[in-house]
């Protein structure tokens, strides 16, 4: 029997056990197997140290092999041995412990240092690094006994260890030297909406500072910055970055620039000696993320084991910020130059923000902020360098998973990946790994999948084409998909949390999320208004709205508009007005100097460009109805002139509108909900992308829901076919209270119903009997709205309230 040839691995860390794992697969029998580790712990996934401190996982569930693993693969292992010497002649390594190994291959894989600012004070007690579990353990018991933090570094890792430390009760200042944070994966517009969510969150920004020294007489007490100005805090974190750590390869002789510098085999200058991971510089790049270290450990394994490789050329990169309830993804080339192309779309009032930028029709980078479900899918463009020509809009618009996954016609991009791509950049999972544990080993959902992979362990990036894969799988035995909380504060469902409600009969959000045992005792910006609406659906005659709760537009009752100003919208109901009403509109527009008046979409007059505290004046000359522009609730209900007027027309669609609109103006909905009525089917009112459309055909109505005219356009699905306006009233009826006692808070009925299904909600509104309920309870909560503003106006108490309100910050989403 041949002898085994001896194979040295110098760091227990992730990238170097991966490529021990892929040659374990490729050749079993080759090499004996010594690794030496630092850190006196198995091998471990680094990354989940951000959900540890955050309370998503415990240090048990991040061991990525644990020390059985080691003996299962004959593998000698020493632990809390750092390796001091390397003897090139002789091929041996040395531990600091004295142990002593010969090799015949040798593979340096010791990570990164975390680069510690060499700050006046930078050695007192209280001053640590986010780095390993020692660190993460130090921060823990920080908690315990002190209040405030401070994090030096507005990355992707001083923000994870800053949302930690939230979590672990303290009072967090982030302190970054640049304007705006994450300033290496983000631009400004994404970088402002996430301080803005993070703000929400507790978290507090002290930007463009430059830290001078760090105060206090043993244990640190805080910072002191170069304008002379301070912070306190008893725990200071440094994430200001990472240096390749090179300082044993540097020792021997090994060719180092910024890392050890290795060809597309990871070879050192020296023969015999690799280097992987962080502590690799190929072709001019460290990297500091996993993905790439995965792929270098993949074609180490590979020569090291024989087997033809074309070898590593060097990785596009895409990150992830791991926060629960902010969603930010990061990839390729972002910044815009004279030669690039952007796309962007910016939505302030849901919280997105979405940027592509293309360079000769093709995809080089992305910006995704609020919704990062397209994420996997534009990084695997941008790593596959096909031209996306002609399709860019569509690109920017989005995908669903179905479209991810959707076999028919085999064009999908995911059926075309091949079997050895990876999915789980975070966890080195490939495609044909996740195929496999879908066919062959019974995993039937997102959950199992994780359990038995670990794709869609670390920062869920890649959820979207693990979904698409289970698409094209399994079928029809996909299982339920694993329950996830709301928002990162909790992980009940909004359907738990609504029965939870009403069987202990909770009655404010604070009560909700006590009770119910929030990880975040503030809740944020996706639960508060979210329960706000939820109590108010509830106990529409008890409940007291929690304005605070409210997102920003609602609270002024306005369209915030870019310039800071706000829009004034009255309701002109089913689109009708009067010459009265008219020049009521003109003469307070010329009297407040309006900048614009424009007619919506809706058919209707926006005052735009008006100041917040012209607001009240302004509503109280014009004296009509508030148009809720602003809100979640009833926009408008467009109508076409019907036979009134137009010779075509069988009903009168303008008179069904108003009635329609007169009855459900001010009525809180999960999500805006608009209404159109048509006369005739030529559907002059495009009720067919409406949330709620009616059209008139010949003795009846044709009842629709469902549609959407915004980003993802989507055609209504006919709901039935009635006679009378009488019905249309209890359906329409019927069918809003439905959608506001079953969906999700921010669900558009279009999205609420591809999920639950038409066939779901025809059968909870077939019934005439639950439909009169339903009714019913819809008049019970119109009969407790008000017109904000005619309030506003007509009561002193609430006027002032509204201008200390304007003078307060609003509740930012
Ligand atoms: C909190 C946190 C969150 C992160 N989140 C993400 C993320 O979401 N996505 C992502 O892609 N990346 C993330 N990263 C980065 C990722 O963890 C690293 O890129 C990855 O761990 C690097 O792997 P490595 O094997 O090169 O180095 P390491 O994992 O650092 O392993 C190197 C090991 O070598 C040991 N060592 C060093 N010198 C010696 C010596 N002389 N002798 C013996 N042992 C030695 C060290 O103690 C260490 O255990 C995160 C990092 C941190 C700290
Ligand atoms: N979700 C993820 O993918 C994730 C999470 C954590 C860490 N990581 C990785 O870990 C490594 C370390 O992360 P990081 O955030 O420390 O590195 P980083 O280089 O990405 O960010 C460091 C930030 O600190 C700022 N900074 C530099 N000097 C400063 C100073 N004196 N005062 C205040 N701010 C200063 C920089 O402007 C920069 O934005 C990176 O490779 C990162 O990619 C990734
Ligand atoms: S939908 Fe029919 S009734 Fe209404 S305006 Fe158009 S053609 Fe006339
Ligand atoms: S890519 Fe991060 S968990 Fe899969």
């Amino acid at each position: 029997m041949a002898t085994k040839k001896k194979l040295v691995l110098i760091g227990n860390g992730m990238a170097g056990v991966r490529a021990i794992e892929h040659l374990l697969k490729l050749s079993p029998e080759s090499y004996d197997i010594t690794i030496f580790g630092a850190e006196p712990h198995p091998n471990y996934n680094r990354i989940m140290l951000s959900s540890v401190l955050a309370g998503g996982a415990d240090m048990k569930e991040i061991v990525i092999n644990d020390w059985d693993w080691y003996k299962e693969n004959n593998i000698t292992l020493h632990v809390g041995h750092k390796i001091t010497k390397i003897d090139t002649d002789r091929k041996t390594v040395v531990s600091n412990l004295g142990i002593e190994a010969a090799y015949d291959s040798l593979i340096v894989a010791t990570g990164s240092n975390p680069f510690m600012l060499p700050l006046p004070g930078a050695d007192k007690e209280g001053v640590i690094a986010f780095r390993d579990i020692k660190d993460c353990e130090t921060m823990i018991d920080a908690s315990k006994q002190y209040k405030k933090a401070v994090v030096i570094g507005g990355g992707l890792l001083g923000l994870e260890a800053a949302r930690g430390l939230l979590h672990l009760g303290m009072e967090v200042n982030v302190v970054h030297i640049n304007p705006y944070l994450m300033d290496r994966q983000l631009d400004e517009a994404a970088s402002r909406m996430l301080q803005r969510e993070l703000e929400a969150q507790g978290m507090q920004f002290l930007l463009k500072k430059s830290t001078a020294s760090i105060k206090g007489k043993r244990r640190a007490t805080g910072l002191v910055f170069s304008d002379g100005s301070e912070v306190d805090g008893d725990l200071v974190v440094m994430a200001v970055g990472i240096k390749p750590n090179v300082d044993l390869a540097r020792l021997t002789g090994i060719e180092v620039n910024r890392g050890i510098v290795v060809n597309d085999f990871m070879q050192t200058s020296v023969p015999d000696i690799y280097a992987v991971g962080e502590c690799a510089e190929h072709r001019g790049i460290a990297y500091g993320l996993v993905a790439p270290l995965y792929e270098q450990g993949a074609v180490l394994a590979k020569h090291l084991a024989g087997v033809e490789t074309a070898g590593y050329a060097g990785s596009v990169t895409s990150t992830k910020l791991k926060v629960s309830g902010v969603d930010v993804f990061s990839a390729g080339i972002f910044v815009e130059t004279p030669d690039t192309k952007a796309l962007k779309i910016q939505d302030d009032l849901g919280g997105t923000y979405k940027k592509i930028v293309l360079q000769d029709g093709k995809l080089i980078g992305a910006v995704l902020f609020g919704d990062t479900s397209d994420g996997a899918e534009l990084f695997s463009y941008i790593k596959s360098g096909e031209s996306v020509a002609g399709r860019e809009k569509e690109l920017l618009l989005g995908f669903s998973a179905d479209q991810l996954g959707q076999s028919s016609g085999g064009n999908s991009r995911l059926e075309a990946m091949a079997d050895d791509e990876i999915i789980c950049g975070c966890n080195g999972v490939s495609k044909g790994t996740i195929a496999d544990a879908i066919m062959n080993k019974g995993c039937n959902t997102v959950g199992s999948i994780k359990a038995c992979t670990k794709a869609s362990g670390s920062c869920g990036g890649c959820k979207p084409l693990v979904e698409g894969l289970l698409q094209i799988y399994a079928g029809d035995s996909i299982g339920e998909p694993v329950k996830e909380g709301i928002c990162g504060c909790t992980t009940l469902s909004r359907d738990e949390i609504v029965e939870e409600i009403t069987r202990m009969k909770l009655m404010s959000t604070k009560e909700v999320m006590n009770v119910l045992g929030w990880h975040n005792p503030e809740g944020c910006s996706k639960c508060r208004p979210a329960l706000n609406y939820y109590l108010g659906m509830l106990y529409p005659e008890e409940y007291v709205d929690e304005k605070e709760s409210r997102i920003t537009n609602e609270r002024y009752h306005a369209n915030i508009q870019k310039d800071g100003t706000y829009s004034v919208v009255p309701r002109i109901y089913g689109g009708v007005t009067s010459p009265t009403d008219l020049k009521k509109i003109a003469e307070v527009a010329e009297k407040f100097e309006v900048p614009l008046v424009k007619f919506t979409g809706g058919q209707r007059l926006d005052l735009l460009g008006v100041k917040k505290e012209d607001l009240p004046k302004i509503w109280e000359e014009l004296d009509m109805p508030s148009g809720h522009a602003y809100g979640k609730t009833l926009r408008t209900v467009k109508t076409c002139v019907g036979n009134t007027f137009c010779r075509f027309g069988t009903q009168d669609s303008m008179g069904m509108g108003i009635q329609l609109e007169k009855a459900f103006e001010r009525l809180n909905t999960p999500a805006k909900v608009k209404l159109a009525v048509s006369g005739c089917p030529r559907n002059c009112a495009e009720a067919t992308i409406k949330d709620f459309g009616v059209v008139a055909i010949d003795g009846g109505w044709e009842l629709h829901i469902a549609g959407n005219g915004g980003v993802k356009v989507r055609a209504t699905d006919l709901l039935c076919i009635v006679k009378t306006e009488e019905e249309v009233m209890e359906w329409s009826s019927a069918f809003l209270q439905y959608y506001r006692e079953n969906a999700q808070w921010n669900e558009r009925t279009a999205q609420w119903v591809e999920r639950v299904g038409l066939d779901a909600v025809k059968q909870g509104l077939e019934n005439r009997e639950d439909r009169l309920a339903l009714k019913d309870r819809l008049e019970k909560a119109l009969s407790v709205t008000t017109d904000p503003w005619k309030q506003i106006v007509e009561t002193d108490e609430l006027r002032k309230n509204f201008e200390q309100l304007s003078g307060a910050e609003p509740v930012k989403l």
